[in-house]
């Protein structure tokens, strides 16, 4: 299983201090989506830069005009691109055809979607990568969530999924254990006071 690092932060410099921190235990550097709209997709550039082996996803959370949207975040550095599922499949595969001009992937993210095994089968079917589980920052902080529903959803639908929904150290062998391909974390890293070391228990706890 991978690990996600999303950056939720606001700033370029922010983040390349949090990426420099956490890449030698991470897969995946995600640019959030707060630090998109913060600092544009100049930041998406800056960070494939300084760390060009690292995935580098945006996670953009595209609702309209997939393929244009995708298609400036590939060109900015991107390798990963992420669109909502409640989108339209007009969307999604104009994402995606932006994905296979530049040999890269979409990843479809499911907050806010009711039926989210269903809907991961179908835009799967669409060409995007991977789907991911997400309950997002204001439905974790809603009182009484768990993210179980989440791992239930992506054993459920057979396809390959991330989960992304506050996890952190005690909690992502059971996301490993639901079979999931990728586990994103952001607040248990970028929160923590060593952001290297956070990272490297949540890697620790990978069985
Ligand atoms: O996309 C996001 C919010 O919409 C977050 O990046 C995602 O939820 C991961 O962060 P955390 O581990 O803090 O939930």
């Amino acid at each position: 299983m991978k690990l996600q690092f999303a950056m939720d932060t606001l700033t370029t410099e922010h983040a390349l201090a949090l990426a420099a921190a956490a890449a030698p235990h991470v897969d995946i550097l995600e640019l959030g989506t707060p630090l998109i709209k913060s600092a544009g997709l100049s930041a998406v550039t800056a960070i494939k830069a300084a760390h060009p082996d690292k995935i580098v996803l945006a996670d953009l959370k595209t609702m309209d005009a997939g393929e244009l949207e995708a298609d400036i975040a590939f060109t900015a550095g991107a390798d990963l691109v992420t669109v909502l599922g409640s989108a339209g499949n007009s969307t999604i595969v104009g994402a995606v055809k932006a994905a296979q001009k530049h040999g890269k992937g979409i990843v479809v993210d499911l907050i806010g979607v009711a039926d989210k095994a269903g809907r991961a089968q179908e835009v799967v079917a669409l060409g995007v990568d991977f789907v991911e589980m997400h309950a997002g920052l204001d439905e974790q902080a809603e009182e009484g969530f768990t993210f179980a529903t989440l791992l239930r959803d992506g054993e459920a639908s057979g396809v390959k999924f991330s989960v992304a929904g506050g996890i952190n150290a005690s909690t992502i062998a059971s996301v490993q254990r639901s079979g999931a391909a990728v586990a994103v974390a952001g607040g248990s890293i970028y929160g923590a006071p060593d952001v290297g070391a956070a990272a490297a228990e949540l890697r620790a706890a990978i069985i």
